[in-house]
């Protein structure tokens, strides 16, 4: 506000108030308006002054589209961030912990991913304490864990766990049960996001700690429902955003009460699996010990035991207990936040992408033929088969750029004043990767919006762009929907084959198409907070046997 304003402001406080106020305290008011502005609408519409060196988006416009329009993340990214990366590696954008640095150069993000120290994670959602979130969560997980040495407590254990996790037969036997709902639509649509959010429930049930939600063919069962009514209170975006309603005003709404009380249902079934698993697996244990001094080995495969089993396992031969059972139940119930969702979205985006290129739909079939032989019965792709992929690949990863389901992944701080590529941060910025603008930007990747698996072909454009040779500093990471360096994704193999056995099953038992009113029709309809989604994606299926 300029000085003229403020003297025009006061002429005019003085007209209609002559003798109530006199000049020095309309002055006063109005200083008091502008450090009131300054403080509440001023900070949120605009970034910090330590911050303006670096382009940032029009709060105004990214509110309307974001939160008022809905807008897809792609139509906010071509609207309002990509044009921002015409002369900048990074941009400002609001998130939850006010203006936040958005990178999307590998450049940059390399710099992000390798220097841990200095990009930490922030401690954002821990302070939260009573919120639903929190509840759920715990606060001691690996996902969460800003301390590195805590952090590294549970990498340690929960590492080889994924490491010998490679229960193919489980996604196959699993993926019969998809076929059964998908042959009784006896060609009605079928709406895949609700089946693979099924189908992915389902594995991280078994594979995670070996309980069944029975939620393929029974949407309703009693254990998804109990899930899926706290997962989208957890991430219900009103209560995401604005985290002190669950903590001030929660006694004024009912049915929030009832999602903490789910939380401890869900949180006491947990308790009770790992608790008895314990004893088993210690009675096992001690019983080895004694019958052969601990030379047998059990019958049983490493690949298909669960997460769990294979946690506990780790623990004995460490010589006792390194997590605290409220510390596995936090970790498993990670597994469900960050495993089940993510990964169904990549199959959902995968059958859209098939469905609107019929042509890379025939292809990846021919693949999957190949493999797995084109008798007319079903049969149950084994690790060998998944691992002759190729196309099947690319397709995977072509969409998992395209459409990855995680667009920003968790917000770091900076923990001291840094230079990224040649920008300056002061200590304490909120930074992320935006991985959505990083697949999709036009300096990094040709015609990004373009769906093209081709790129991820031996010598591809991916290949080039990651060679050591013609490649740019960071090309590894131009690709990064699991993150990488340090704190990549745990659960990237599980994920990867659990898409490979889903995805070559169904191409080699139907062809599919979307309906002629898909509202996905021309592209994805997709959310814009959270795991990225395309809610109601309908798809018509043809056997083809
Ligand atoms: C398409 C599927 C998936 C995607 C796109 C994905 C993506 C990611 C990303 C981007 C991160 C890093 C988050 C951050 O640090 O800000 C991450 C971490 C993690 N993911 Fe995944 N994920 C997927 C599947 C899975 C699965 C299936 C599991 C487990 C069953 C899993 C478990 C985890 C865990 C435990 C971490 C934390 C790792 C750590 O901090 O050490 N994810 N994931």
């Amino acid at each position: 506000m300029t000085m003229d304003k403020i003297n025009l402001f006061i002429e005019n406080l003085n007209k209609h108030f002559p003798q109530r106020f006199s000049s020095k305290t309309a002055l006063l008011a109005t200083i008091s308006l502008v450090i009131l502005y300054r403080q509440t609408i001023g900070k949120l519409i605009h970034p910090p002054h330590q911050l303006r060196h670096i382009p940032h988006v029009n709060y105004l416009k990214f509110f309307i589209m974001s939160m008022v329009q809905k807008k897809p993340v792609g139509v906010i990214s071509k609207a309002l961030t990509m044009p921002l990366l015409d002369t900048s590696a990074m941009y400002l954008k609001p998130e939850r912990l006010g203006w936040t640095v958005h990178v999307a150069t590998p450049e940059a993000a390399k710099q992000f991913f390798l220097k841990t120290d200095i990009y930490a994670k922030a401690n954002a959602f821990t302070t939260q304490k009573d919120t639903l979130f929190y509840k759920f969560i715990g606060q001691k997980n690996i996902l969460f864990e800003h301390d590195k040495n805590e952090w590294k407590k549970h990498r340690k254990l929960i590492n080889p766990a994924f490491h010998k996790s490679k229960p193919v037969k489980l996604f196959s036997v699993l993926g019969h049960k998809v076929f059964k709902v998908v042959d009784d639509s006896n060609g009605k649509p079928v709406d895949v996001t609700s089946l693979m959010g099924r189908y992915t429930l389902d594995v991280i049930g078994q594979a995670g700690f070996g309980f069944d939600f029975d939620a393929i063919i029974h949407k309703d069962s009693d254990w998804a429902t109990v899930y899926n009514n706290i997962f989208d209170a957890v991430l219900d975006p009103v209560f995401f955003f604005l985290p002190f309603l669950d903590s001030r005003f929660r006694w004024l709404l009912r049915d929030r009460q009832k999602r903490y009380e789910l939380v401890d249902t869900f949180h006491g079934m947990l308790t009770g699996v790992i608790e008895k698993k314990r004893r088993i697996l210690q009675e096992k244990y001690n019983k080895k010990m004694q019958d052969n001094n601990g030379a047998s080995h059990d019958d049983e495969d490493d690949g298909e035991k669960d997460l769990l089993t294979l946690m506990l396992e780790s623990e004995f031969s460490e010589g006792g207990s390194i997590l605290t059972t409220e510390e596995v139940k936090n970790n498993l119930t990670v597994f469900f936040l960050a495993g089940h969702d993510t990964t169904a979205n990549a199959l959902s985006f995968a059958i859209h992408a098939l469905a609107r290129h019929p042509d890379i739909q025939q292809k990846a079939r021919e693949e999957a033929i190949q493999v797995l032989g084109d008798d007319p019965h079903d049969v149950l792709p084994t690790y060998e088969d998944i691992r002759q992929f190729d196309y099947i690949n690319q397709v995977i990863k072509e969409t998992m750029r395209f459409h990855g389901p995680v667009t920003t992944g968790m917000p770091r701080q900076t923990t001291e004043d840094t230079n990224l590529v040649g920008v300056h941060l002061p200590k304490g910025t909120p930074i992320v990767v935006d991985i959505y603008d990083l697949h999709h930007n036009p300096h990094v990747w040709d015609d990004p919006e373009t769906y093209d698996p081709s790129r991820f072909a031996p010598s591809g454009e991916a290949d080039q762009k990651t060679s050591a040779a013609g490649g740019r500093d960071g090309g590894a990471m131009a690709w990064s929907p699991f993150f990488n360096g340090q704190r990549m994704c745990i659960g990237m193999q599980f994920s990867l084959e659990e898409q490979r056995v889903m995805l070559s099953s169904l191409l080699r038992k139907y062809e599919w198409r979307l309906p002629e009113d898909s509202i996905h029709k021309n592209e994805a309809v997709t959310n814009n907070v959270g795991v990225l989604t395309a809610k109601n994606l309908d798809i018509i299926f043809k056997r083809r046997y």
